[in-house]
Order: C-alpha cells, then sequence, then structure tokens
C-alpha cells in the first residue's frame, strides 16, 4: 500500500504554490461558468487569460487539447422559451447545436492559429475503431499546430450514450491524446474539505496522492446553473487520469493570476499526482485490460526489427493472420518457432490486413485504395512479452 497519506492540507503544507509537473501535452477543460458566468452566452471575462495561457503554451513547443464546456450556456439567449434550471433533454440537445458553433467562433477569435471542432460521444470512445479514429484525427491536429477543441456531442447523444459531464470526457481525451495534464479550470480555487459554497471554512487541499473513499467523501455536486456534476466527476476525472500516468489538477479560471502563474510553472489549486508511470500504464491496458481479437505470424526479420531496433509492426513482415479483428482491436504477434512475441493495437481490421500481408508500406493505398498509417501496429501501441515489467501477457483462448 502506498504509505504516503491521501492528502495534503493547507495547514500542513507551506501555503507556497506548488510546481506545476513538467508536462509536453495537457488537455485542459474550461467548465460553463467560465465560458458564460452570468449564465448565458459567451464571455471573454475569464477566457482571454486561459486564451493567453493556452497561446504562450504552444508557442513554446507544448501541445494543448481544449475541452470546452458552454454550448448549452451559449445558446440559451438565441432560444426564445428555455429558463435556466428547467430544460427538457430536446431543449438542452437544442441549445447545444445553437450554441456550439457560438463556442467556436468565441473561442477562434481569441487565437490568431486555426481551432478544430471535435464532438464526442460515450460510442465513439467505447469503439475500438472510432476510438482510434479520433485519436489519430487529434495527434494530427496537434502535428499541425491546430487547436482541438472537443465538446460532447449533446445534440446527438441521448442519456445512454453520453458520457455526461465535460470533466469525465476530458480524462478520456487525455488519454486518448496521450497528454501528461489534465488542467480542470472551473469556478472554485480546487478542492477543498468541504463545498465552500455551503460551508464558509471550507479548507483547500492542495495535492493528493491517493483518490480514495475519503477524497470523494468530500466531494459535493454542482450548486451554478450552467454546470454539471460539480466536484464528483472532477474528483471522477482525475482518478481516471492519474491511474493512466496523466498528472491532474483542479484550478479557478476565474482568477488571471494563477492562470498566469501556469507559465511560470506554479500551481495554486489542487494537484492529483499520478499513480502510475504513463508508459508502465499504457503497456499494462494493452497487456492486461483490452481482449485480444486475433493473430498475427510474423517473420524472423519481424521479430528482429520489433524486438532489436524498437520498430513498429510494417505489412512486410506479416505471413498470416487468424480473427475477425477490427482496426483498433489488440491482437497477439506470433512467429511459427517462437511462439507469442507481443500483443498490440493494430491499425488495420483483418478484411484489409487479408490484402497487405508481405507487401510494402508505399503499396497499401493502391492495394486498399485508401492508407490510414504505414504501419500496422506502431510501436507506442505494441507490448512485446520479453519486455519487462510485463513478461508473461496471458494468451487468448483458441
Ligand atoms: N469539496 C468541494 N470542493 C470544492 N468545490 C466543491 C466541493 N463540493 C462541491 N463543490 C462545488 O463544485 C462546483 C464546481 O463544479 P461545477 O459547478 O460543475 O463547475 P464547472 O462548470 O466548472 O464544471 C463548485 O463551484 C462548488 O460549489
Ligand atoms: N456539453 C455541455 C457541458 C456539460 C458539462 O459538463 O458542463 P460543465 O460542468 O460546465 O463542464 C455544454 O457544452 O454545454
Amino acid at each position: 500500500m502506498d504509505p504516503r497519506p491521501s492528502l495534503t492540507s493547507t495547514t500542513e503544507s507551506s501555503g507556497l504554490p506548488l510546481a506545476l509537473p513538467e508536462w509536453k501535452r495537457a488537455v485542459i477543460k474550461v467548465g460553463s461558468a467560465l465560458v458564460a458566468p452570468d449564465g448565458k452566452g459567451c464571455s471573454t471575462q475569464y477566457l482571454l487569460s486561459l486564451a493567453r495561457f493556452i497561446t504562450e503554451s504552444k508557442r513554446t513547443g507544448k501541445e494543448v487539447v481544449l475541452v470546452s464546456s458552454g454550448a448549452v450556456a451559449a445558446g440559451m439567449p438565441l432560444h426564445p422559451r428555455v429558463k435556466a434550471g428547467r430544460r427538457s433533454l430536446i431543449e438542452k440537445q437544442a441549445l447545444a447545436a445553437i450554441g456550439q458553433s457560438m463556442l467556436m467562433a468565441h473561442w477562434s477569435r481569441l487565437f490568431d492559429f486555426p481551432c478544430a471542432q471535435i464532438l464526442l460521444t460515450h460510442d465513439d470512445l467505447l469503439h475500438r475503431k472510432r476510438f482510434v479514429n479520433a485519436k489519430n484525427t487529434l495527434l494530427e491536429l496537434l502535428k499541425i499546430g491546430v487547436l482541438p477543441i472537443v465538446n460532447e456531442n449533446d445534440s446527438v447523444a441521448v442519456e445512454e450514450l453520453k458520457v455526461g459531464d465535460n470533466d469525465n470526457l476530458a480524462a478520456h481525451v487525455a488519454v486518448l491524446a496521450e497528454a501528461d495534464l489534465l488542467l480542470i479550470f472551473s469556478d472554485i480555487d480546487g478542492l477543498f474539505d468541504a463545498d465552500p459554497r455551503k460551508h464558509p471554512g471550507a479548507v483547500l487541499i492542495p495535492e493528493v496522492h491517493r483518490i480514495d473513499e475519503e477524497i470523494f467523501a468530500l466531494a459535493g455536486g454542482s450548486v451554478s446553473s450552467v454546470g454539471t456534476g460539480g466536484m464528483i466527476t472532477k474528483l471522477q476525472a482525475a482518478a481516471k487520469a492519474s491511474d493512466r500516468g496523466i498528472h491532474a489538477a483542479i484550478l479557478n479560471g476565474t482568477r488571471g493570476e494563477s492562470v498566469e502563474a501556469l507559465l511560470r510553472g506554479h500551481l495554486t489549486g489542487t494537484l492529483f499526482h499520478r499513480t502510475a508511470n504513463p508508459r508502465t500504464a499504457k503497456k499494462h491496458w494493452i497487456s492486461h485490460a483490452l481482449p485480444c481479437q486475433g493473430r498475427i505470424w510474423v517473420d524472423q526479420g519481424a521479430v528482429r526489427a520489433l524486438s532489436r531496433e524498437g520498430a513498429s509492426l510494417l505489412p512486410s513482415g506479416i505471413s498470416r493472420l487468424e480473427g475477425t479483428f477490427q482496426r483498433g482491436d489488440a491482437v497477439e504477434i506470433h512467429h511459427e518457432e517462437r511462439g507469442l512475441v507481443g500483443k498490440g493495437i493494430t491499425q488495420y481490421g483483418a478484411a484489409d490486413l487479408e490484402k497487405l500481408c508481405g507487401c510494402k508500406s508505399a503499396d497499401i493505398r493502391g492495394l486498399l485504395g485508401y492508407a490510414y498509417t504505414d504501419v500496422i501496429i506502431h510501436r507506442n501501441d505494441l507490448v512485446l512479452c520479453d519486455e519487462p515489467p510485463l513478461e508473461g501477457i496471458a494468451t487468448a483462448p483458441r
């Protein structure tokens, strides 16, 4: 068990801001209360300093994905009948449809680089094929310096298809984008030992090492007319992220000075330390959590390239396959004599791959009529059997 206490209260801390962990790629979540402090429309009041933080971070070579709430609030002034707090699901969906384009236009005005809209539902995160497509799009946008702005696709997602709140959505996006930091900006200074809006004496908790029941017991819901989930969903998001090797923090986006301080590496808010190394967390997920949907047999040259040169798996090294796997599924990699070599996430489904066995990457487009990537399994999506600490991947039942 982790010997550290799960939390450090301000009384135990020095009162100085914490050091923001080193990061290269962050998901920044901005709550509705920051977009629409008056409960409706889009305001620049708090977004200007957040936009400056994003711009400066990008200027110094960091990558940012923005998850922005506020579509429902943005649509409010344009819906003739709807009042805050008394909205049916259909009305909310209509508001989101009206507000989403306004939200995008609003953010875009604050940047001099292009922004791109990505709307996701729970289904997109659940189905491997769509997960991989969303991931590839995000990574491509980051590569070309565009700011992806993500929201839930509220106008098409009914309750059972929804993630439901953008805190959890942001954590999913952080995993999807392989971010190393998740910053959740709200209208509150961080996690307190009770909801400060109801308990004025509540104390801020600057650091959390383990998100356990004791921590969850501190969180209440949202009292705002536009927020969803309150502190509970923020803790769920932080727990998801820290489990996957991503540091998370809850900060007050209404305090320009706190946002500014981030650029100097100072964090005022609550920091949730990651509980796993990101590489190990991902490899663990591939080896143990993802069900294996098929097998790929590779030749000796491919085994050498994978294990000695740290290469990705190319189609030229594949001799045959088994199973009806889809793009984004996990498959085992076998060698006729050596047996199981590893496990990874395939960029091509079995139907495509049948046509690609033994071919050169340059021929993929000609053979299929399209090409997702040049590699079949990317190095980052691959775990080898003899790779510590994950020796001995369980093989799938035949
Ligand atoms: N223990 C707690 N510490 C801090 N805030 C809390 C706590 N419990 C509940 N809250 C509430 O959570 C709110 C933030 O959540 P929410 O209204 O959903 O914001 P957002 O729109 O940024 O997601 C705070 O304004 C606060 O009232
Ligand atoms: N997708 C919704 C926001 C849902 C949500 O989680 O809101 P919030 O608690 O303010 O982050 C919208 O754009 O209005």
